[in-house]
C-alpha cells in the first residue's frame, strides 16, 4: 500500500546521487527513525509504464535476487505527481564496477557461474509469473554488500511488462503460471529477450568485452545490427581457450537468433554449468584486466548493450 504522508517526513534526502534510470533518478536517503540507508527513486507518474514499474517491482521484491522495495509514496514533487520508491540500499554497487575494481583477485569461471545463477534466479522468478524484465544489463545488477559473498540483485522495472493479459490483474495477485505453449510467439519473444541479454552478460563476464561490436565507435551501426541479427560473434582464443566447453555451449544456446530455438530460463537454470556451480573450474579470467585496460571500451559495451536492447524492444513492437 502507498504511504499517505510525505516521504520527507519519514526519510531525509541526501545529496548523494546513485544514478538515473529510465523513469527517474535515484538518490541515497536516511530513514529518520532508524538511521538506515535507503535508495529513493523518483518516478514521474505521467512517464510511460510508471504504474506498471511500481506494481511489478513491488511484486517481484519477494525474490531474494530482486532489490527490495521498502516503501512507496505518492507525492507531488516539483509540482508533478510522482511515485517515490524507497528501496533497500545496495552499497556493493553495480556488477561491473565491482569486477573492474577487483584487480587483485581475478574473477574465475566459477565466480561467473555463481553470478549468472543469481541473475537467472531473478529472471526465473519473473518468467514463472509471465513477467518480462526487458532491460537486463550490468548496470541494473547491484551487490547488497561490499564483500564478495554478497547477493546480486536485479533492479529497474521501467521496461518490465506482463506478457499475459490476465496475470497480475486478479486483485489478490494470484500468480498465473501459464504453460509456455499457451503463450503466443510475441509473448514468448518478450521473455526470450531476457535470456538473450543474459547471454550477452555471461559473454562479457567471461572475457571482459562484448560479443557484438559496433563499427568505429558508433553507438549502433548497421553492421552491428546485422551481426546481432545473424548471431555473428566469435570466442577469440586469447581469453576463451581455457574456458569450459559447457560455458561456450550455453552462450551459443542463449544467443541463438531464432527465438524458437533459443533456450528458455528453465533450460538455463537446469544446465550443468548453472545447476552445479561447484563443479565449474575456477579458471582465472582475463575479464577485469580487459575491462581495466580500456575503461571507455566498457562504456562502449554499455552503449552497445543498451542499443541492442532497444532494437529488440522495437523489433518486438513491430512483431
Ligand atoms: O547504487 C547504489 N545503491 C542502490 C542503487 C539502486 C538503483 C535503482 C536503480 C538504479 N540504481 C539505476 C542507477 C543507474 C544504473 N541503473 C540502475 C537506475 N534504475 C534503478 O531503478 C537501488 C538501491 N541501491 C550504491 C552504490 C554504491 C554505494 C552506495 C551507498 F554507499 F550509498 F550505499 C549505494
Amino acid at each position: 500500500g502507498f504511504s499517505k504522508n510525505t516521504v520527507t517526513e519519514d526519510y531525509q534526502l541526501t545529496r548523494e546521487k546513485l544514478g538515473t534510470g529510465i523513469n527517474g533518478s535515484v538518490v541515497k536517503v536516511i530513514h529518520r527513525q532508524t538511521g538506515a540507508e535507503g535508495a529513493l527513486k523518483i518516478i514521474i507518474k505521467e512517464s510511460r509504464n510508471s504504474e506498471l514499474e511500481v506494481k511489478l517491482h513491488a511484486y517481484a521484491s519477494q525474490c531474494e535476487n530482486v532489490v527490495r522495495i521498502l516503501d512507496v509514496y505518492e507525492n507531488i514533487y516539483r509540482q508533478r505527481p510522482c511515485y517515490l520508491l524507497i528501496m533497500e540500499c545496495m552499497p556493493g554497487g553495480e556488477l561491473f564496477d565491482r569486477i573492474q575494481n577487483t584487480t587483485q583477485t581475478k574473477i574465475t569461471e566459477r565466480d561467473a557461474a555463481d553470478i549468472m545463477r543469481q541473475i537467472g534466479n531473478a529472471v526465473m522468478f519473473l518468467h514463472r509469473r509471465n513477467i518480462a524484465h526487458r532491460d537486463l544489463k550490468p548496470e541494473n545488477l547491484l551487490y547488497s554488500e561490499r564483500n564478495f559473498q554478497s547477493l546480486l540483485k536485479l533492479t529497474d522495472f521501467g521496461f518490465a511488462k506482463e506478457v499475459t493479459q490476465k496475470g497480475l490483474e486478479t486483485p489478490c495477485f494470484t500468480p498465473y503460471y501459464a504453460a509456455p505453449e499457451v503463450l503466443n510467439e510475441k509473448q514468448r519473444y518478450d521473455m526470450s529477450c531476457d535470456v538473450w541479454s543474459m547471454g550477452v552478460i555471461m559473454y562479457v563476464l567471461l572475457c571482459g568485452y562484448p560479443p557484438f561490436y559496433s563499427d568505429h565507435g558508433f553507438s549502433i551501426s548497421p553492421g552491428m545490427k546485422k551481426r546481432i541479427r545473424q548471431g555473428e560473434y566469435t570466442f577469440p582464443d586469447k581469453e576463451w581457450k581455457n574456458i569450459s566447453l559447457t560455458a561456450k555451449d550455453l552462450i551459443k544456446r542463449m544467443l541463438t537468433v531464432d527465438v524458437n530455438k533459443r533456450i528458455d530460463i528453465y533450460e538455463f537454470m537446469n544446465s550443468p554449468w548453472v545447476a552445479n556451480v561447484r563443479e565449474v573450474p575456477s579458471t582465472p579470467l582475463f575479464t577485469s584486466a580487459n575491462m581495466m585496460e580500456d575503461p571507455d571500451c566498457y562504456r562502449e559495451t554499455q552503449r552497445e548493450m543498451e542499443s541492442a536492447l532497444q532494437t529488440m524492444r522495437v523489433d518486438n513492437k513491430v512483431k
